[in-house]
């Protein structure tokens, strides 16, 4: 019978460690995208499939929610819907996201129909909502935490595209800037739950194996987009084709 469980400063530390392996910052794609080195098709590639990412978020945000017993849990996560949706018409992150992609010269309707995402994001993104909606409690929210890295990467990303690309102004990288103050809210109150209710080991190797499996979730999507416009670039039947779906 396990009888030690490690202190929750030895268990964050384990937390942190799986981001400093793991975390998709250090996914070849976004070396590319942050040094210049997109192409504008793959820069729009990347807009395309992101989306998917972004457009599911509140969706099991949402899913999430419907199992949460504890009104004081749903008051404080219920803020993550609203940053993604917005409270009125031309607010939130999936506009924003939108307004990224007509500066890339997308057609933001084009985008919002999801028609020429990738399989293999179609299938992380979706095992992401379905892991939040089936899992118990402490593996959906521990699953969450790779927000810890995420204002990081959010920095380079609007540093990296300010500098090498024409597209990048106040307006279109709107959705990172946003995101550097929404996150930290987010990931303080996961992380504080995730600690408080991981209290034996069984229940921090959980969560240390949801945040692993959310990493993959993560940089399955960045492989895919390397495989399909990158090198040897091998565009899956089905999915978006360079000219498609552009801004008229
Ligand atoms: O740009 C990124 O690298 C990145 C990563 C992540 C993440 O770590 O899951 C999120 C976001 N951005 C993001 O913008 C976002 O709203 C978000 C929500 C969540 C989540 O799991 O609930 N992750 C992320």
């Amino acid at each position: 019978m396990n009888s030690f469980t490690p202190d929750r400063t030895s268990f964050e530390a384990r937390l942190h460690k799986i981001g400093d392996e793991r975390y998709h910052d250090k996914h070849p794609f976004h070396h590319l995208l942050h040094s210049g080195g997109c192409t504008p098709d793959q820069v729009r590639a990347w807009v395309i499939n992101r989306y998917y990412y972004q457009s599911r978020i509140p969706m099991k945000d949402a899913a999430f929610l419907s199992r949460v017993t504890d009104p004081a849990l749903r008051r404080s996560w219920r803020r993550r819907i609203e940053d993604h949706d917005g409270t009125e018409d031309g607010t939130g992150g999936i506009h924003r996201w939108l307004r990224l992609a007509e500066g890339v010269g997308l057609d933001p309707d084009y985008v919002s129909s999801a028609r020429g995402v990738l399989p293999a994001t179609r299938f992380a993104v979706d095992a992401y909502v379905r892991f939040v909606r089936d899992e118990p409690m402490l593996p959906a929210v521990a699953s969450s935490l790779t927000e810890l890295f995420a204002p990081k990467i959010h920095k380079d990303r609007i540093a990296g595209l300010l500098e090498h690309y024409e597209f990048a102004n106040s307006d279109t990288i709107s959705y990172f800037q946003h995101r550097l103050s929404e996150a930290p809210k987010d990931v303080a109150f996961g992380l504080e739950w995730v600690l408080d209710h991981a209290v034996t080991k069984a229940d921090q190797d959980a969560a240390a194996n949801a945040l692993i499996f959310k990493t993959e979730v993560l940089w399955a999507q960045l492989d895919a987009l390397y495989s399909a416009y990158v090198s040897p670039a091998r565009i899956p039947p089905g999915a978006w084709q360079p000219g498609e779906g552009l801004l008229q």
